[in-house]
Formats: structure tokens, C-alpha cells, sequence
């Protein structure tokens, strides 16, 4: 299935947002030339077509609205795909060697699901996806013979770590966290934050949605779940450490106490080209580090001010549906605080109460109960939320 003889090809999903922006703009610093066969974005339907057009691609797809509702000028030869079926058309129509999912959010999984069925490997930004459906997700690829390439940095680094020094010796991962925005303002302030200072990540230039997670530490909760479902790790060998710097991107702790560590810039350009080439870089990614001029430091995180971490922790030690709840409680809760419906210590609470008021024992075989349950718990934060606004 494999396209070896040509140039390698790729579909970009998400091209409009911060991981589909960085993997078009690295694009040229690959050894070898990818071709872009098709992008998607969801509501930016210009901004799709201009970057299909400057790229070569051949078939676009908006995901969240109807190309007709715009005025927007596509010439003929690019294919058009839209509507609830588009995504699905498109990626059974066109084949690539490798598919970058960069979509925000839990619709991502379906787009992973359909990227793996079609054979074709898959460069994953949406970690909604192993979040939500790891096991189903990796049976998927293991069916259809393809690989899944993290794109998460910490994930990306944990998984060229583990690569280099061998699955077996290694005793525990090192997950690093930048803390966010607000890792040192006293606690009672948390309650004013603004959309605005939620979202001004100290060292990563993301977006909204992941940026307020990482100023609740819930992107860590997030990462914890991926990282122990992506490696198989109990959550007892899953560290978490604040290191404001991002450079150190993550560690693996040896059996023989060595800590091996990736190191690079905070710049995604790296993990992204990585998967799309396949899992290693040929060529230069990133600029070179510059140690004399760099500190770096780590802190302990604070599981009180971070509670999101201790939650995450219980989610993977928990029910499979429970890291779809979290996941699921927390989307909801980000988009009102993002729409300024509710303060920011309500982001936490709203997940924690979520989890804690449905029934979330069912047995997760499926893709459509991974749905249900993403549905349910979708349902149960908007109530959440209304009984705090009343
Ligand atoms: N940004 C980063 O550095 C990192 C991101 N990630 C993960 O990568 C994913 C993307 O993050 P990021 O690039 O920051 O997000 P952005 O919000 O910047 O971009 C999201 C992209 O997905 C599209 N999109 C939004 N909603 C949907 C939907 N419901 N269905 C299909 N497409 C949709 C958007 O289209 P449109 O613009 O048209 O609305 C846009 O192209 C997330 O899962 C995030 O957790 C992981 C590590 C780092
Ligand atoms: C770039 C990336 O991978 C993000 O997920 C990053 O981890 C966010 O930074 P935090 O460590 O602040 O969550
Ligand atoms: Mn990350």
C-alpha cells in the first residue's frame, strides 16, 4: 500500500489552525518533498482554498458548514467536499501516505477512525483521540497495518525516547508541564481570570481551547490519560514535573536509575515533521539550542492549586469511560468559559462534578459507545453548568 517509489504524500486536517499552520509553514525544511494531497478545516472556508491553491492540493473539505454558504471563488480542478459525510468521502477518495490530524476537539476522533480504516497512517495532533478511544484506536491500526505517529510534544519525545533505549528498561515516564499562565498567582484569584489571560501561554503559541487546558493543568490530565494509554504505563509510573522552560519535553526514568531527556526549542515544528516523515527527521526541524543561554528549571507540581492531575490519575485508574467523560465534561466547560459563561474555577468543577454524578460503569466495546458516552456526559456538564448560573 505504501507509496515508496514516488515522493511521499500527506492529507492535512485542521490546515487553518496552530498545528495545520506550523506543519504547512515546516513544510519545506523536510529533506524530501511531501506532497499535500488534501486539507480540511472546519469553518474557514477561504482560508482552505488559499492554502489548497498555494500547496498544489487537490481536494479540500469543509467540515462545519456548506462551501454554497460562502462567496468564496475555488477553481474547478481542486474537489470539493463539505457536509456531514464530507470528511469521511474524502478521506475514502484520496489516498496519502500518511494523514496529519490536527482538528481541535472530539470530532477528531472520527477523523483518526476513518484516516486508519483507509490505510493510511496517522500523524496525531488530537489527542481527544487516544483520550477517548486508545484501545479501539490502536485495534483500528493494528488491523489495517498502519502506524500512529504522536505529535503531542511530550508524547513525541516519550516515544523517541522509549524507541532509543528500549521499552523494557524503562521504569517510569517523565511528563513535563509548563504550568501555564498562572503557576504562581495566589489561588483566590483564579476566580477573575479572563478568556484573554487564560489563553497567554508562557512558551507555546497554540490554540484557545488547548491553551486554557494548559492553564488548568487539565492538558496534563489529557497527556497523563494519552501518555498511559499510548505506552501502556500504569499511573503509578507516570511523573509529572513543572518545568516553565519547554525544553525539556519529557523523560523516561531507566530501571538502572539513568533519566534519559528531549530537549529542543518550544516549537512543534519538530514532533509534526517527525511524524510526517515517518517518525524520524532527516533533516534540521528546529533551530540548534543555545545552552548559554538557557536556564532550566523544575518544580514540583502542586496537586492542590492542579487538581486536574490527582482527577486524571483516578480516570485512568478508573472505568474506560471515564477519561471520555473528563475529556467530554471539560470541552464543554472550556467553550463557556471561552463564551465567558462561567469563571474559570468552574472549568474544574464542572469535570469533577460530572464525573462524580452519572453512572459511568458501562463496558466500552465500540466506537458508538465511546460516542454515547461522550454524548451523556456532554448533556450532564451543560446542566452542571446552568445550576451554577441560575
Ligand atoms: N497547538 C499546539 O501546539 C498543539 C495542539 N495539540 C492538539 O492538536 C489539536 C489541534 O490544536 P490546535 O491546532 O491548537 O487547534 P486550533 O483551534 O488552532 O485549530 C483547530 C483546527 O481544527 C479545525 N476544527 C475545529 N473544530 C473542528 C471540528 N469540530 N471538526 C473538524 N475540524 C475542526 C479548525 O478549523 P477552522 O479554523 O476552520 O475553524 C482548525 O483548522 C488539538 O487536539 C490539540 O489538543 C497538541 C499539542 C500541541
Ligand atoms: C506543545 C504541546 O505539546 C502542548 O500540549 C504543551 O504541552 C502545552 O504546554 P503545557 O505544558 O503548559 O500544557
Ligand atoms: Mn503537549
Amino acid at each position: 500500500m505504501r507509496n515508496t517509489a514516488t515522493c511521499r504524500s500527506a492529507i492535512i486536517l485542521g490546515c487553518t489552525g496552530s498545528i495545520g499552520i506550523t506543519a504547512i509553514k515546516g513544510l519545506s525544511a523536510l529533506s524530501s518533498p511531501l506532497r499535500i494531497r488534501a486539507l480540511s478545516a472546519h469553518t474557514q472556508a477561504q482560508k482552505l482554498i488559499d492554502s489548497a491553491v498555494s500547496l498544489g492540493a487537490e481536494a479540500v473539505c469543509l467540515t462545519g458548514a456548506r462551501f454554497s454558504d460562502f462567496p468564496v471563488h475555488c477553481p474547478a480542478d481542486v474537489r470539493r467536499y463539505d457536509g456531514p459525510h464530507g470528511l469521511r468521502s474524502m478521506l475514502e477518495d484520496i489516498h496519502a501516505d500518511v494523514v496529519l490530524n490536527g482538528i481541535a476537539g472530539a470530532d477528531g476522533l472520527a477523523a483518526s477512525r476513518w484516516t486508519l480504516e483507509n490505510g493510511m497512517d496517522l500523524a496525531l495532533a488530537n489527542k481527544e483521540t487516544i483520550v477517548m478511544a486508545g484501545s479501539l484506536i490502536e485495534n483500528t491500526a493494528r488491523r489495517n497495518s498502519c502506524s500512529i505517529f504522536p505529535v503531542d510534544s511530550e508524547h513525541s519525545a516519550l516515544k523517541a525516547l522509549i524507541d532509543a533505549h528500549g521499552r523494557e528498561r524503562v521504569s517510569s515516564l517523565v511528563i513535563t508541564a509548563s504550568g501555564g499562565p498562572f503557576r504562581t498567582i495566589p489561588m483566590e484569584k483564579l476566580y477573575d481570570i479572563t478568556p484573554e489571560q487564560a489563553t497567554a501561554h508562557p512558551t507555546w503559541s497554540m490554540g484557545r481551547k488547548i491553551s486554557v487546558d494548559s492553564a488548568t493543568l487539565a492538558n496534563k490530565g489529557l497527556e497523563l490519560i494519552e501518555a498511559a494509554r499510548l505506552f501502556s504505563f500504569d499511573s503509578s509510573c507516570l511523573e509529572i514535573v513543572i518545568h516553565p522552560q519547554s525544553i525539556v519535553h519529557s523523560m523516561i526514568r531507566m530501571v538502572d536509575g539513568a533519566v534519559y531527556a528531549q530537549l529542543s526549542p518550544p516549537d512543534m515544528s519538530l514532533p509534526i515533521l517527525s511524524a510526517l516523515a515517518g517518525g524520524v527527521l532527516p533533516g534540521q526541524g528546529v533551530k540548534a539550542l543555545d545552552f548559554t543561554h538557557i536556564s532550566l528549571e523544575f518544580e514540583k507540581a502542586d496537586e492542590k492549586r492542579f487538581p486536574f492531575l490527582a482527577l486524571a490519575r483516578s480516570c485512568i485508574k478508573g472505568n474506560d469511560a471515564l477519561p471520555i467523560v473528563f475529556n467530554a465534561a471539560n470541552e464543554v466547560a472550556v467553550h463557556a468559559f471561552l463564551a465567558r459563561t462561567c469563571r474559570f474555577p468552574d472549568i474544574y468543577a464542572t469535570v469533577e462534578e460530572a464525573l462524580a454524578r452519572g453512572n459511568w460503569s458501562q463496558y466500552i466495546e465500540d466506537y458508538e459507545d465511546v460516542m454515547q458516552v461522550d454524548a451523556s456526559a456532554r448533556r450532564i456538564a451543560q446542566d452542571i453548568l446552568s445550576e451554577k448560573h441560575v
